[in-house]
């Protein structure tokens, strides 16, 4: 940070992003008057993660490894980084799902120091005097959520703050984007949430959300001033309410830089887990017949990029939608219905109206079963056993999340067909041992994507993002499994290495957004070599 050279003492340990505790050297000591305020001995950046390690092993559930990660963070930004990046299989899933759902359910109750910025709705009119407050003015990347829809947790308000910061948190993580270009907001329009407005340690806003159309206006200034204060900022929205997520992504997609991870990154994930189990069946998505329990943001999402994956398979355009079937809360989606909202009714078909899951599966004969419902347990054994009866290898993706909404989980699945499911939900479940055989379920989480679409985007600044950048990363990941692998059945890469995937699939987008003449720097010479030089590193700086 710039005030690196003017600041010394008690407020550089104070900063999160220059302090480096125990690792001041003692030169460093002497010439900014930081002696006496730490303990003699001199560690490197290993020893501390050695302290760290011992003090999360000491915590009794994941949830406090989160609380406590989260002080880490507000404390050493550096070392924060260097655990998360030093074993990402491990703590991707405490800084995320599915603990970080536990830290939105009590986020008012564990709450320990801002970070980011909360706008209410009646700040409207002073949104962009209100951005100028953050203390980074080159802002690249906002994470935006109303808290409207947190994975399939419903409506919690101000406390949806924990996605925001999580989200933007594997952005550095997996994709090594520099954390000071990022800013985590909660934009607090009210909740229908009653127990959280009576709850007395809630910290958000105690009213119902407006209407629509006001919704609409608040979100207008917030994106004119996010674009106005940060100017070339990307934002990024997520776990919006469903309706309002669609809507805002096509009110929005042409007029700036933008994107909708529930809706654009969960149809790369989808549609990339579901390239490679197709690898594994020899077979193309224009075989494939597909039913969804769930039409919101993240099943219309998914089916719109499985309809332009069947249209490169081969098939025309209605083809591909008769081959999609969907099922909502009100049953399944079909041409009597007259509550379908404007995503819905492309993929209306002429069929008995009905709401029993099991007996679509029998008439409709999927191929592919997709859970984005919010409704764990929906696949029931009679539904999994009959998805096994019609096909040698069912696919079945239960996205939902966290791990109580998976629709149903890996055991399940894998008990139910015999060990013949292509598996994969939205959280890591176990290893799976079934008749003397080791499963690894696969993990269809936008996690995979929208960090390496956040570094394509920062290195290649396009004024839009479009869908074939999407698309372009979905192979860009499915790409990355080998034929030995997936003869293993795996279905994702390995998350152990995340980085290294998600720079792989970042520098194919960075590709993608050069040839179609969309990057506004000019076109280095190799393009993977200088992604790396611009990725954040956890290692400390001299001072
Ligand atoms: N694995 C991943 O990367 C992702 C997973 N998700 C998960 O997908 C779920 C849905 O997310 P969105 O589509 O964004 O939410 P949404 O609120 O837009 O959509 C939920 C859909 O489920 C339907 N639904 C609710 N109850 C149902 C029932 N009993 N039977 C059938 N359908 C029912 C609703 O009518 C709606 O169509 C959430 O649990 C979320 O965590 C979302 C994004 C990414
Ligand atoms: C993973 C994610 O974005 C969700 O469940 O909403
Ligand atoms: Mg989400």
């Amino acid at each position: 940070m710039s005030h690196a050279s003017t600041i010394r003492g008690q407020e550089i340990l104070n900063n999160p992003a220059l302090n480096k505790e125990t690792a001041f050297t003692m030169t460093e000591r002497q010439s900014l008057g930081l002696e006496g305020l730490l303990p003699p001995t001199v560690e490197n950046i290993d020893r501390q993660l050695e302290r760290v390690q011992t003090q999360l092993a000491a915590k009794p559930n994941d949830l406090e490894r989160y609380i406590y990660l989260m002080s880490l963070a507000a404390r050493n930004k550096t070392l924060f980084y260097h655990t998360l990046m030093s074993d990402p299989a491990r703590f991707v899933p405490i800084v995320y799902d599915p603990t970080v759902a536990d830290a939105c359910l009590a986020f008012g109750h564990i709450y320990r120091g801002s970070a980011g910025m909360y706008l209410t709705r009646d700040m409207k009119g002073r949104f962009k005097k209100i951005l100028r407050n953050w203390p980074v003015k080159d802002v690249r990347f906002i994470c935006v959520s109303t808290g409207g829809r947190i994975l399939g947790l419903g409506d919690i308000g101000a406390n949806g703050m924990g996605i925001p910061i999580g989200k933007l948190q594997l952005y550095t993580a997996c994709a090594g984007v520099p954390p000071e270009a990022l800013l985590p907001v909660l934009l607090d329009i009210g909740t229908t949430n009653a127990a959280l407005r009576a709850d007395p340690l809630y910290l958000g806003l105690r009213e119902l959300p407006p209407d629509e159309a006001e919704v609409d206006l608040i979100s207008d200034a917030f994106i004119e001033a996010a674009t106005d204060v940060f100017p070339g900022v990307c934002i990024h929205f997520e776990d919006w309410k469903g309706t309002d997520a669609m809507r805002l992504l096509a009110r929005y997609r042409d007029k700036v830089l933008c994107y909708n991870d529930d809706i654009q990154g969960t149809a790369a994930i989808a549609v990339a887990g579901l390239t490679t189990a197709l690898q594994i069946k020899n077979e193309t998505f224009a075989d494939q017949r597909v039913l969804f329990l769930g039409a919101g943001s993240a099943g219309i999402g998914i089916a719109s990029m499985i309809v332009s994956a069947m249209v490169e398979a081969g098939l025309g355009e209605a083809e591909a939608r008769e081959r999609i079937v969907l099922i909502d809360v009100n049953g399944l989606i079909e041409t009597s219905r007259t509550d379908l909202n404007e995503w819905q009714k492309p993929f209306a078909h002429e069929a008995k109206p009905t709401k029993d899951l099991l007996e679509v599966v029998r008439t409709f004969k999927p191929t592919i079963l997709i859970g984005v419902s919010t409704i764990g347990g929906a696949f029931t054994e009679e539904v999994v056993r009959e998805m096994a009866k019609l096909n040698e290898r069912p696919v079945i993706f239960p996205l939902s999340n966290p791990t109580n909404k998976a629709e149903c989980t890996a055991e399940q699945a894998y008990t139910w067909t015999k060990g013949k499911a292509l598996y994969a939900a939205g959280v890591q479940f176990p290893d799976f041992e079934y008749q003397g055989k080791s499963y690894h379920p696969g993990q269809a989480n936008n996690f995979y994507i929208f960090p390496a679409i956040g570094l394509a985007v920062y290195a290649t600044r396009p004024a839009r993002i479009t869908d074939d950048m999407f698309i372009t990363a979905a192979a860009a990941t499915a790409d990355q499994v080998g034929p030995s692998a997936r003869e293993h059945g795996m279905l994702f890469p390995l998350q152990a290495n995340i980085l290294e995937t998600e720079v792989t699939t970042a520098t194919r987008v960075a590709e993608h957004i050069f040839d179609s003449g969309q990057a506004t720097v000019e076109r280095p010479e190799n393009i993977r070599a200088w992604i790396e030089g611009l990725l954040y590193k956890p290692v400390y700086k001299e001072l």
